[in-house]
């Protein structure tokens, strides 16, 4: 099973002006958990919204199982299951109810419906609110409606755009264990800016920005990366403003008048600096910050 993007673009045009979303992207995908890793208008939606034949690429191919999608959407349709990033439910219905709903337009039989439905309500802890009306659910419970619906084809490919935005830390936590329990046998795109969602379930870590994919690797290999760029200063908070200007900050925690700086640096960034391990964290602002020198993040050199 595997999905093949290959250098695919995606151009919007509003008026005069034309925004290239996506740059000659190519990346493999296999079984596993991938985790779609950039930041805000990196394009992330955008290919989602493509591989799930919502909105067809300016150019480029995409073949599933060897299959072009892009010219025979149905091919995947049967097969893919997607969680948009805003995804709407109806207020009025129950949890069953909509899911009868979502169902009879994905085309399963009655009895079919009735089965996946039942075992879905069982797995994602819903049957004590399976007959409230979804206006009282939580953010994290209609999250999980939201799985649900896109579960009932037994998708090979799940395509899920930031499930954990506006989710509490014990919804997100719960919600990482339902895809390492989800993941087996099918594909699962799983795409955020936070990267504490990914890193303890992703086995491959795309990272995007400004529409280009900038990194595909394990996140052992991108560990590997940042070898001796991982440092840790403890400085007052009058040096702070500078550092910051000067270097990738990636965590900073206060300890009495002072405060100790995990920083990001092709060299040591100041004699006082010990060398740490290197976090998935770290990894995403080195790489994302390479791009955007503009952006204030200056590497120390
Ligand atoms: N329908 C559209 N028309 C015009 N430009 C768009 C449209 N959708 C997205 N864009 C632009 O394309 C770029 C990529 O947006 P996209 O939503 O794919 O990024 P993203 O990584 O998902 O960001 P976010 O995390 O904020 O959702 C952005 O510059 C965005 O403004």
């Amino acid at each position: 099973m595997q999905l093949d993007i290959q250098s695919l673009s995606h151009q919007y045009h509003s008026g005069k002006t034309a925004k290239l979303a996506i740059n000659a992207l190519s990346l493999n995908i296999k079984p596993g958990i991938l985790g779609l890793l950039g930041p805000n208008g990196a394009g992330k939606s955008s290919l989602m919204r493509i591989l799930a034949t919502i909105i067809k690429p300016t150019a480029g191919k995409i073949l599933w199982q060897g299959q072009d999608i892009v010219k025979s959407p149905q091919v995947l349709r049967n097969e893919l299951g997607y969680l948009p990033q805003y995804f709407g439910v109806y207020d009025q219905l129950s949890a069953i109810e909509f899911l009868h709903y979502i169902a009879s337009l994905k085309g399963l039989t009655q009895s079919k419906a009735h089965q996946v439905i039942a075992e879905l309500i069982n797995k994602l802890n819903l049957t004590h609110v399976a007959n409230m009306p979804l206006k009282g659910y939580s953010g994290g419970m209609k999250q999980r409606i939201g799985i649900a619906q896109a579960l009932l084809n037994d998708p090979k490919l799940l395509i899920i755009d930031e499930p954990t935005v506006g989710l509490d830390p014990h919804e997100r936590a719960n919600f990482r264990q339902l895809l390492t329990e989800l993941a087996g046998e099918r594909c699962i795109i799983f795409s955020t800016h936070i990267v504490a969602d990914v890193e303890s379930i992703a086995n491959h870590i795309a990272i995007m920005n400004a529409g280009q994919l900038i990194q595909s690797d394990s996140p052992n290999s991108l560990l590997q990366k940042m070898t001796n760029k991982c440092w840790q200063l403890t400085t007052d908070f009058n040096e702070l403003k500078h550092i910051q200007h000067e270097f990738i900050v990636s965590h900073s925690v206060r300890k009495q008048n002072n405060v100790v700086l995990n920083i990001v640096a092709d060299h040591c960034p100041d004699a006082r600096a010990t060398a740490r391990p290197p976090s998935l964290e770290d990894a995403y602002l080195y790489f994302t910050s390479m791009q955007q020198p503009q952006a204030g993040i200056a590497r120390a050199s």
